[in-house]
């Protein structure tokens, strides 16, 4: 291992309140032990007062050492503690009525036939008003006392657990928000990322202090455009296109860009994720803790790990064998060394809806350079990720030996370092007009997830390797569910469409078998949904997650739900 690889890359500083944050977290696991015990809770608290006496009355109290060297509280005086000085989480946010709730919007979702179909999809459609929120004022005023960040405008969060803005997670948010007339809801969580974007000089993967190491799948142009096209506000493009600009800089520069030549010498810029972070995660460092003390390196092999693990999390898919060396070990996570297909799709989307809407704005230059950035990468798509063969395109890995990949050395491609392995996301550029708008591309891709294995009884799964991570077989999660969808419906093949619907069906009636199940639709996260009914599949749901609503939402929109069609598995 190299120790350059550790220390020229920037990490982020922590702040004072996430350190003793980590210490309380520690102690409540030793304390509390492991059933129930969720990491996360523990750094999402907020104080009652100053960290300094916080921090004197922890450290005063009583201690027992235990001889595997962890050190207990006794649980009456860790509650005591808990009480004296903490607020719970999610006590920081405050309850938000949109201004552009209606309880049944005017030409809601016509195409939506059946009666029981239509009432439950206005039941999707009020749970906005459960997952929007407004940060108090107390975190504005006190800063120092909160995890969680400041934001000028009402927001939404995913739920359950998840009591922050997430980054792409409102891309899909957004979606559904369309379906229900919502656009200055819509607006406002732009407005939260962009000034994310502004303060951090990139959107954060969420908006809370341990968060300001990395991003997430950069999807905030597919939120301007998707708003544009709706709405037309030509004011709202215009103020957007700058903040679209730096975040293309942001991943086209530093450690997120890595230069590859193919065979003939032609060189190709693509992005990789790589987040600024090299400790364990706080929101889940006793997890990390845990992970990472196999690893018997004495140097700076943990370090290397944490920022592996760091970097799934910009991926969003946190975590899959997709990024592990050797899929029976979680340590050899190797994302930094990977070029992934669907990160390098949304940056093509980004600069095709840059270009797209400077030229709307009147802002020629930067549309022709915009566009001519999305030429290069689409070329770079094609050269480094298309296997022709077999019909999707494939994440690159810049060296398969174990070694560290070097920057200063050219890397020349070869079809070998394709990782052919089974994803979703090796159908990701599908959702993008250059490749969808070629019909005999799209039918080949088609075939080719067709035969995949990955289309099951509730829609697609994410891999095929069932590995226990959150992000492989038997999971299914909403944004590749809905890019796929929507790139077969848009590539104007019938035989593609049917797919389409037909993934659209089983994903819908999943959901449905999760919410007739639980009768509550919010607040549930991780339940396994057709399997379970007889429907062959086994997938996990976030019904009433805002992602999976966002995506209920767009599809029966985009379907609709005939008078006789049966609902659920
Ligand atoms: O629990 C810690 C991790 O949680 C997040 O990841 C998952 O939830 C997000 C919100 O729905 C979603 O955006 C992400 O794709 C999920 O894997 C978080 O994003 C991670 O950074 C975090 O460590």
């Amino acid at each position: 291992m190299e120790e350059t690889h550790v220390v020229d890359a920037t990490v982020v500083p922590t702040t004072p309140l996430l350190a003793f944050l980590e210490r309380l977290q520690e102690t409540a696991l030793q304390t509390l032990g492991k059933k129930g015990f969720d990491a996360k809770y523990y750094i999402d608290v907020s104080l009652k007062s100053d960290l300094s006496s916080a921090q004197k009355a922890f450290d005063e109290l009583p201690k027992r050492s235990r001889p595997d060297g962890s050190v207990a509280v006794p649980v009456e005086d860790f509650e005591k503690f808990v009480t004296e000085y903490l607020e719970p989480a999610g006590s920081d946010l405050v309850a938000h009525e949109p201004v552009d709730f209606v309880a049944e919007p005017d030409g809601f979702l016509p195409k939506v036939e059946n009666p029981e179909v239509r009432a439950w999809a206005l039941e999707v459609h009020s749970l906005w008003k459960i997952l929007i929120r407004k940060v108090s004022d107390g975190v504005g005023e006190h800063p120092e006392r909160h995890t969680l960040l400041p934001l000028p405008e009402p927001m939404l969060i995913p739920g359950s657990r998840f009591l922050e803005v997430y980054y792409w997670d409102s891309y899909w948010a957004i979606r559904g928000l369309m379906v229900s007339k919502m656009y200055e809801t819509a607006k406002s969580i732009v407005t939260n990322l962009v000034y994310l974007l502004d303060t951090y000089g990139h959107v954060l993967n969420g908006a809370r202090a341990y968060y300001t190491n990395r991003s997430e799948p950069p999807l905030l142009s597919a939120m301007v455009s998707e708003i544009y096209n709706r709405t037309g506000d030509l004011e709202f493009a215009r103020k957007s296109l700058p903040a679209l600009i730096k975040e293309h800089k942001f991943w086209t520069t530093g450690k997120h860009i890595v230069t590859v030549h193919d065979a003939q010498g032609a060189k190709y810029s693509l992005s990789r994720y790589f987040a600024m972070w090299n400790k364990p995660r706080p929101e889940s460092g006793t997890i990390d803790k845990k992970a990472a003390a196999k690893i018997s390196y004495n140097g700076p092999g943990k370090q290397l790990f944490y920022r592996e693990v760091a970097s799934t999390a910009e991926s969003g898919w946190d975590f899959s064998t997709r990024w592990m060396r050797d899929i029976s070990d979680y340590t050899t996570l190797s994302t930094t060394s990977i070029l992934p297909v669907d990160l390098n799709t949304y940056l093509l989307k980004l600069e095709l809806d840059i270009a797209f809407l400077a030229n709307v704005t009147g802002e020629e230059t930067i549309a022709k350079s915009f566009s001519e950035a999305s030429q290069m990468r689409k070329q770079a798509i094609e050269s480094v990720f298309w296997n022709a063969e077999k019909g999707q395109w494939f994440d690159y890995w810049l060296n398969d030996d174990g070694s560290s990949f070097k920057e200063s050395q050219p890397h020349i491609c070869q079809i070998a370092n394709q990782n052919q392995n089974a994803f979703a996301s090796n159908y990701a550029p599908l959702w993008i007009n250059l490749f969808h708008s070629d019909t005999a591309l799209a039918e080949q891709v088609m075939a080719s997830l067709e035969s995949s294995g990955l289309v099951l009884a509730a829609g697609i799964a994410t891999s095929l390797t069932n590995s226990g991570q959150q992000w492989d077989f038997p999971n299914g999660w909403p944004p590749l569910q809905h890019q796929i969808v929507e790139g077969l419906v848009r590539s104007g093949s019938e035989k593609a469409k049917e797919l389409a619907e037909e993934i659209a069906v089983r994903w819908i009636n999943s959901n449905y078998a999760v919410y007739k199940k639980t009768g509550a639709m919010h607040e549930k996260l991780d339940v396994r949904a057709c399997g379970e009914f007889g429907g062959g599949g086994e997938y996990v749901s976030q019904t009433g997650f805002g992602w999976s609503n966002g995506v209920v939402l767009a599809f029966l929109e985009e379907f609709g739900w005939p008078r006789d069609r049966k609902i659920g598995c």
